[in-house]
């Protein structure tokens, strides 16, 4: 196995979690299974509504620390005449992913992302993500995904393996542009803000 998918200590590989790993604790205010958790942001590329070239991916509450997600490929997402770019599928891996962290209420970002890539996504499908975090070690969060086409039951077409790593709100306002933050700050849905700035997607 290669240096960039093994730990430096024992040769367990980095997206496995250390033996002290603990189970992940869904936060009690969480929303209810089932429940739409809307974009986290206007402008994000994977859930917001002003983004005309956007994901729009619906994320979903599911049970435990899971969340369930559509997402449909539209043209603007090509990569292949007619099929999926893999850059935008991996990136709608990567928000439905992200999205466990509101059912944790923390702030995490992706550290590290391996997708697996099964079957060829076409133009006007949708893709039927779920997601589950699988463990949590200190700041580091262990989660998995997948992808079916042709329905919740379908194939699998894309999966994915991440770590998520616990960061402040600093992260993102001594490293985000000024006006984007002031923006996101000022929105009326303080919901929204609250997910942006304490909590993450
Ligand atoms: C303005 C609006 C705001 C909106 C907010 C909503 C969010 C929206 C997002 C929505 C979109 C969806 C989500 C997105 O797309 S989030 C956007 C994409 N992600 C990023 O931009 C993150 C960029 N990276 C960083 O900022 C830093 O590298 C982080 C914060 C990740 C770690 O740097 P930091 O200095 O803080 O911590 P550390 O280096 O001590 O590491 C800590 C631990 O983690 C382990 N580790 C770290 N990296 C890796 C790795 N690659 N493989 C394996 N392990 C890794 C490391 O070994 C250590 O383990 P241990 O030694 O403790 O055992």
């Amino acid at each position: 196995m290669s240096s960039a998918t093994t730990s430096a200590s024992g040769g367990r590989p980095v997206l496995a979690p250390p033996p002290d790993a603990t189970e992940p604790v869904r936060h009690p205010d969480a929303p209810a299974p089932g429940t739409p958790l809307g974009p986290h942001y206007d402008q994000c590329f994977g859930c917001g509504d002003d983004q005309p070239y956007g994901l729009h991916l619906a994320v979903r509450a599911g049970e435990g620390v899971g969340v369930t997600a559509e997402f449909t490929v539209r043209p603007a997402h090509q990569g292949a005449p007619g099929l999926a770019h893999g850059g935008v599928l991996a990136s709608a891996l990567d928000e439905t992913l992200g999205s466990l962290n509101w059912l944790r209420r923390v702030i995490a970002v992706t550290g590290r992302l391996e997708s697996d890539f099964l079957r060829p996504v076409p133009v006007g499908a949708t893709l039927h993500l779920s997601a589950r975090c699988t463990a949590v070690a200190g700041r580091k969060m262990y989660a998995s995904a997948e992808g079916r086409i042709g329905g919740p039951q379908g194939p699998v077409a894309v999966r994915a393996q991440a770590l998520f790593v616990e960061v402040g709100v600093s992260h993102f306002t001594s490293n985000g542009r000024p006006e984007e933050i002031r923006a996101a700050m000022s929105d009326p849905d303080q919901v929204k803000v609250v997910r942006a700035f304490e909590v993450g997607p």
